[in-house]
């Protein structure tokens, strides 16, 4: 089976448009003001429409409330809801309230962070290891922090995974053999600047990941 392919935080439809030709199984658009990936719904919806079904769209969400995540479906058209900073109870309303695809974000820094996985069995449907960002940081996620990838060594994952944090196109061969990765996240480092994604980047990252 190849490893697929997230690319995170689009926001404008060039970019989107590498990400959809480059293979990329998921794209992702962030919903949460504080991002300089943040999308208005109006900007969420005419992106959504240049994605074909092949390609599933993730919004991504820290702990939403429903009106939120019922005006980001209908405005993208999400397939799947990405929740960072969510309570397994939380995950498990939006997941049978709205009927979508849950992800689980999981912040790692060591490896006691990832028993957090194991509350997620029953109320998502996927684990995102992601890179723990700095305490006094203003995102979840998004910020190019990668960590220590051996800390997934033996670790009986309860759900299908995915590998993000600090990944990019030199990276991402690596991280795959390293962890098995069945599927990769990416968002800074496919960008110019914090909120701008580069065609060629998004071009290599999946190039390698297609590769590995
Ligand atoms: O990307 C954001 O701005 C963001 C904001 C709020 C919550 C999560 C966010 N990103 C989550 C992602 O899925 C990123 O792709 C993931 O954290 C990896 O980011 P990076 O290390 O920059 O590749």
């Amino acid at each position: 089976m190849p490893t697929t392919a997230k690319i995170c935080g689009l926001s404008e439809p060039h970019t989107l448009e590498a990400a959809i030709v480059g293979g990329a199984s998921h794209v992702g658009f962030v919903f949460f003001p504080p991002s300089p990936r943040n999308l208005e719904f109006s900007r969420a919806a005419g992106l959504a429409a240049q994605v074909p079904a092949r390609v599933s769209k993730v919004g991504v969400f820290v702990d939403p409330d429903d009106t939120l995540l019922d005006t980001a479906i209908a405005s993208a058209r999400l397939d799947a809801l990405q929740l960072h900073k969510t309570t397994p109870a939380r995950a498990a309303a939006i997941r049978a309230r709205t009927g979508r695809e849950v992800w689980a974000a999981v912040a790692v820094r060591k490896r006691e962070d990832l028993g957090a996985a194991r509350g997620f069995a029953q109320a998502a449907d996927r684990i995102l290891y992601d890179a723990k960002t700095p305490d006094n940081a203003a995102l979840p996620g998004g910020m190019g922090v990668r960590f220590d990838w051996s800390l997934l060594d033996g670790f009986d994952h309860p759900l299908p995974w995915a590998l993000s944090g600090g990944l990019d196109a030199a990276n991402v061969t690596e991280a795959i053999r390293r962890t098995g990765a069945r599927t990769v996240d990416v968002s800074s480092g496919v960008e110019i600047a914090p909120g701008t994604k580069d065609a060629s980047r998004i071009a290599a990252f999946l190039s390698a990941v297609a590769s590995a």
